[in-house]
């Protein structure tokens, strides 16, 4: 038997619970109900999810709870978290009627938590929103904290709004037959939070590798509610990121999202994988700049390298030309005019954010493999 955990981000008025719970999917109904102004509810989920045995399981436990849920598919993948879906998104939600106290539930990955999260902000300028991840990622991170939105031509992430769910449900057990590419992806999210802010996490991690990637279902929803822990109690801290606080969320981050707009946004590199190659470069930027010692950041590379995750583009057979990464990093939320801004690491669990990167250490750094 498999405990439950319950984590609460505190937001004043906007405070919720993440729930973390081995076959919760099966209760999603009950646990959902009492927190609905109406029976109405639109699911979004994408082509993939569509076809899982969790999509029945969660109709069914909606069904039994006298929820009216209605499923509406996007195409899975990156691709989706664009304009023209979202907008498709929009139609088809109106279509089938809804008023002010229809809510809806993402039901998917990263994908379509921001995607639906985003819809939910702006249909009748705001419906109530629940979150039920289903991938590794979106259960450690964008499962909860409000960050909603889709992609531009020019840049990753930069039409959204803050939009907090009412209730997150994490079931650990609804990651069977997530592939394993995609658990990968996750697991960098997952053990970036022990970076920024868990050494003791990350110790445990280390020692948790290997039953955690074979499915054991204790260590997972161990792993998950200590990692996503670290992302509540900062956004409980800086919900809006106006302060330096939640842009530690975004360390490897500044990077990635350079990455992701070089490579279009397609399964070429996954957001995942983004990260782990944009970490593994903090680190040697932070190392470089006498900030972190080279033995803490080689430890945490050879843990990604240990997850199966990539480390260096060539890992995936790609490669970034140096100049187009710097100018990719200058579309980054967090630039400030032409001043960049880098999440950097002082040793394990102490991330910080640092706005006066020499331009030769980036240009250095970016030079290597
Ligand atoms: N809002 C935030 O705070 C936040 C945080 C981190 C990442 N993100 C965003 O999340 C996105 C990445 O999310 P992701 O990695 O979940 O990608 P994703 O949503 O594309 O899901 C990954 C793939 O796994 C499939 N899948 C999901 N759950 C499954 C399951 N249980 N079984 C089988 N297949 C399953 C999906 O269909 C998809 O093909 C990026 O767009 C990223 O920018 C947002
Ligand atoms: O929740 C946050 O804050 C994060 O930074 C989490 C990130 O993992 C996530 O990729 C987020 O979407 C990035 O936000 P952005 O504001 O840099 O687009
Ligand atoms: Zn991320």
């Amino acid at each position: 038997m498999t405990a439950q955990r319950r984590l609460r981000v505190p937001l004043g008025q906007r405070s919720y619970d993440l729930l973390i719970q081995p076959y919760g999917l099966d209760e999603a109904g009950a646990l959902i109900l009492p927190l609905m102004r109406s029976r109405r509810l639109v699911v979004v989920t994408d082509s993939h999810v569509e076809v899982t045995p969790h999509m029945a399981r969660l109709l069914a436990s909606l069904q039994a709870a006298g929820i009216d849920a209605r499923p509406v598919v996007v195409p899975a993948g990156e691709a989706s978290k664009a304009m023209g879906v979202l907008e498709g998104l929009l139609e088809e939600i109106l279509s089938g009627g809804i008023d002010r106290k229809t809510a809806i539930l993402a039901f998917g990955g990263g994908v379509v938590g921001d995607l639906a999260g985003f819809a939910a902000a702006i249909l009748l300028r705001g419906l109530d929103f629940f979150q039920v991840p289903t991938s590794l990622l979106a259960q450690v991170d964008s499962g909860a904290g409000g960050k909603t939105g889709i992609n531009s031509r020019q840049g990753k992430n930069l039409i959204g709004a803050f939009h907090q769910p009412l209730f997150v449900l994490v079931d650990p057990t609804v990651l069977e037959g997530l592939p394993p590419r995609e658990l990968k992806a996750g697991y960098a999210e997952l053990v970036k939070h022990a970076f920024i802010r868990d050494e003791a996490l990350f110790a445990w991690l280390e020692s948790h590798l290997g039953d955690f990637m074979a499915g054991d279902l204790d260590v997972r929803a161990e792993a998950i509610a200590r990692s996503v822990k670290v992302k509540v109690e900062i956004v409980g801290r800086d919900e809006k990121e106006t302060g330096d606080e939640r842009a530690l969320l975004n360390f490897g981050h500044t990077f990635a999202h350079a990455y992701e707009f070089l490579t279009g946004y397609g399964d070429r590199l996954l957001h995942g994988e983004a990260v782990a190659l944009g970490m593994a470069k903090a680190f040697a930027l932070s190392v470089r700049l006498g900030l972190c010692r080279g033995q803490d950041a080689g430890r945490c590379v050879a843990h990604l390298r240990a997850a199966g995750l990539p480390v260096q583009a060539a890992d995936l057979g790609l490669t970034f030309a140096p100049e187009a990464v710097r100018e990719a990093m200058g579309r980054d939320k967090k630039t400030e005019g032409n001043r960049l801004t880098f999440i950097l690491s002082r040793g394990i669990g102490q991330a910080i954010v640092d706005r006066s990167v020499p331009a030769e250490a980036l240009q250095a750094i970016l030079g290597e493999p």
